[in-house]
């Protein structure tokens, strides 16, 4: 706690404003448990009609918060709750019509409410894009719970683009650290590494 001291002051202070940090309302609020065998979910939109609504049966993989200016965020968080489903599990069941992307001039294609703005899922088209076949959705959207639970946070310094004053990192990468989620400024290593092998199969440097 002695650093967070010297970012602000005495030490009742300190703790008032470090237990303050909220990150997400669904992770702040204590995420629920992962369910063995989960099979999936519906995901809704914000809309209080003719909801946009997708299923998807399947578990996810690398579930995190992300800090990126381009992922969906609920009103008031930090940072978007994100995960990775394979996109052969996605279907959409109602209201197609609302979807539009939201930034076609990106990899990472976000399919969005027209009505509540709330991203339904994102999609990478391009074929040699190292996350290909990974369709990117939102927890918080679903009906049922038991997903897989973040372990990480990346693109953490992204938050400041968005207009979070510097000075509060410090704090925020504290309160993701006592929430057992390692904070990482781009992707984790294993995506990374994920990502750097699939460049050198795409090289011919490696089988
Ligand atoms: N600081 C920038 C980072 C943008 C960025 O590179 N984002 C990553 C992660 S987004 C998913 O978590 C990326 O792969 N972007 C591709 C895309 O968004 O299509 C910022 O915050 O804007």
């Amino acid at each position: 706690m002695r650093f967070l001291s010297t970012l602000f002051g005495s030490e009742s202070d300190v703790t008032e404003r470090f237990d303050h940090v909220a990150l997400h309302p669904l992770f702040d609020a204590g995420l629920p448990e992962r369910a063995e065998n989960f099979p999936g979910s519906a995901l809704r939109c914000h809309c209080p009609e003719d909801r946009v609504v997708i299923e998807v049966a399947a578990q996810s993989v690398h579930p995190h918060l992300c800090g990126c200016t381009r992922c969906w965020k609920p009103v008031g968080a930090l940072f978007s709750l994100v995960a990775a489903v394979p996109r052969g599990k996605v279907t959409i069941m109602q209201n197609e019509d609302k979807l539009e992307v939201v930034d076609p001039s990106v990899p990472i294609l976000r399919h969005a409410c027209t009505g509540c703005g709330v991203h339904m899922f994102g999609r990478i088209e391009d074929e040699k894009h190292p996350l290909h076949g990974l369709d990117w959705v939102h927890q918080e959207l679903a009906d049922l719970a038991g997903w897989s639970r973040p372990t990480f946070a990346s693109y953490v310094s992204s938050i400041i683009e968005v207009g979070v004053e510097p000075d509060r990192m410090a704090a925020v990468r504290a309160r993701l650290t006592e929430l057992g989620l390692t904070a990482y400024d781009c992707w984790p290593p294993e995506i990374m590494d994920q990502v750097s092998t699939w460049r050198a199969r795409m090289r011919g440097v490696l089988l």
